[in-house]
């Protein structure tokens, strides 16, 4: 009997003594030199810390934490250490490089692509953005608006139908669902010039092909027609593939190939994604040839500018890019509306504020943009919320050059991982005034003794080379989105004292938020009269 309890104690005393080294070893090698740095007691040696508080959902609340406890420099895993002073956003945004080892950068891809997002030397980098950059301008933003517009009384037609019964009460129900198909509505549009119509059948289905390996042969476009396809949910294949992309990111890269089996399903389903995206690139391609001048939407002015700049055209690598916009384009921009609409409900003051504002412009409808680009109150609403809710809040990670550098009076070596968290920025109270947890929109006007706030300490598109491309397209499309809904409706949460339920991966998610909506009595005849 005693016989095989002993020999179990053998190879179990060996795992023991060999965790033990690993964990021993990890902490007094400390090749980077940030054992000195305080912090959560695991991270000193593992990165037990940084994965647990990444899968609990609420990875920038934990660490805004552990800076409140620790100070403002932390080691929050064996190579990574976060800075909470927002001097330092910048110095760490100018640097070459994202960060590789457990990264974000280094594990997104199931089609085993690169695209602009994970591309990490600046070079590279700088390279691939390039061409792209030139297709998010300012003015590029601002001609697209009018097709936001459209898609926005879209959705409003549809909660004048369901919603709206009556012209007194509040209806009640949640809103994010209804968002998520307008930003999946919206950024279709802008990728492939139409939307994918999930505001009018309610429905966030897609057709996917079922050959995944479809998407890599896209020279064959033309044989879009007779792809054998099915329908699956987009909303599914989206948080799936993040499911896939996000934890696996946090694991050092050694341990991946053990994620990666864990998680086959997610990485099944980030394949179909990607699957999904080519096909509906060739079916663009199949309605218009490469290089011609049809430049209604991303693809089409991609195509256009890669003939103009005389650059080779090559589809896999614009794919890749695709599936990173999709993704970017839709999932902040879902988040940001469902804050704002969060916010300014359980405000009443800054929704009057807001209504105040849009009414004594007369305006009755979004139909043209330069009438609420400049609205002083709205871009203040728009602002507190990128900055107290900020879809992400991390602090995205960057390589130290060699051989070293100071940071906010600190040493670190070249190599070390360092991060600013965004969500611990836009808390700082030095910089945004009192109670920054507050959702304040005066604090970023002028006049009542507020000095009014520079739009550059906002970090909610990040800073440097490699921040936000789609920044300009996504301010221009948060004001239309906005102003739209608070010109028709009131808008009250149903439950005032429930925070807004946040899910954070990469970026932070509104699970659900309970509006209730009613038909705006307090609109002037002259406006009321514009309102079709
Ligand atoms: C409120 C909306 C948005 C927020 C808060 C936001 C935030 C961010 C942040 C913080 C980054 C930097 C990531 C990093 O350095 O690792 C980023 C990058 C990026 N965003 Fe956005 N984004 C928004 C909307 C959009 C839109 C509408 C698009 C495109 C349609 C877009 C496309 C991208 C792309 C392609 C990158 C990678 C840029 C690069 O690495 O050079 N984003 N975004």
């Amino acid at each position: 009997m005693l016989l095989p309890y002993f020999d179990l104690w053998g190879p179990g005393v060996g795992v023991v003594v060999a965790c033990s080294l690993y964990v021993l070893v990890l902490y007094f090698y400390d090749s980077y030199g940030i054992r000195k740095y305080p912090g959560p007691f695991t991270a000193k040696f593992s990165y037990a810390w940084i994965i647990w508080v990444g899968i609990t959902g609420r990875r920038s609340q934990k660490i805004h934490d552990a800076h409140n406890r620790y100070g403002p420099i932390i080691r929050i895993s064996p190579c990574e250490i976060s800075f909470s002073d927002p001097a330092v956003y910048p110095v760490i945004h100018s640097f070459n490089s994202k960060a590789a080892k457990s990264s974000f950068y280094d594990s997104f891809g199931a089609i085993g692509l690169r695209n602009v997002f994970t591309t990490r030397s600046k070079t590279d980098h700088g390279q691939k953005r390039r061409l792209l950059q030139s297709l998010f301008t300012v003015q590029v933003a601002r001609e697209f608006t009018p097709r936001t517009s459209s898609i926005m009384t879209r959705l409003i037609d549809k909660w004048e139908s369901r919603y709206i019964s009556s012209k007194t009460g509040f209806i009640w129900f949640d809103c994010a669902p209804w968002i998520t198909l307008l930003a999946f509505d919206f950024i279709g549009e802008f990728i492939f010039g139409e939307s994918f119509g999930m505001i009018e059948s309610g429905l966030d289905s897609v057709t996917v092909p079922n050959d995944l390996q479809f998407p890599f042969v896209i020279g064959k476009a033309t044989d879009v027609q007779h792809c054998q396809v099915q329908t699956m949910s987009l909303t599914h294949l989206v948080s799936m593939r993040e499911r896939y992309n996000y934890p696996l990111g946090l694991l050092p890269k050694w341990w991946r190939p053990v994620g990666r089996r864990v998680l086959r399903k997610e990485v099944q389903a980030a394949k179909t994604f990607s699957a999904f995206v080519a096909y509906r690139f060739a079916q663009r391609l199949s309605t218009t040839a490469p290089h011609s001048q049809d430049t209604r939407d991303l693809v089409g002015r991609f195509l256009h500018k890669s003939k103009v700049q005389n650059e080779e055209f090559k589809p896999e690598s614009l794919v890749a890019d695709l599936i990173t916009i999709l993704v970017a384009g839709s999932d902040t921009t879902r988040n940001s509306l469902i804050a704002a609409l969060h916010y300014l409900a359980k405000s009443q003051n800054a929704q009057h504020d807001l209504q105040a504002e849009l009414d004594s412009h007369m305006i009755s409808h979004v139909t043209n943009y330069t009438d609420i680009e400049g609205l002083p109150y709205l871009n203040a609403c728009l602002n507190e919320t990128l900055r107290l809710y900020s879809p992400v809040g991390i602090g995205l990670p960057r390589t130290v050059p060699h051989p070293g550098m100071s940071i906010s009076g600190a040493w670190v070596a070249g190599g070390t991982t360092v991060g600013v968290p965004i969500y611990t920025v836009h808390r700082n109270e030095a910089l945004w005034g009192e109670h920054p947890e507050e959702f304040r929109p005066g604090r970023w006007l002028q006049g009542d003794g507020a000095q009014g706030l520079d739009a550059d300490a906002l970090k909610a598109f990040s800073d440097g080379p490699m921040r936000c491309i789609g920044r300009h397209l996504a301010l221009a499309q948060l004001r239309v989105m906005i102003a739209s809904i608070f010109i028709r409706f009131d808008v009250a949460l149903e439950d005032p004292e429930n925070p807004l339920h946040i899910e954070e991966w990469f970026v932070r998610k509104a699970t659900k938020c309970r509006i209730g909506l009613r038909r705006r009595r307090a609109l002037s005849p002259d406006i009321s009269a514009g309102i079709h």
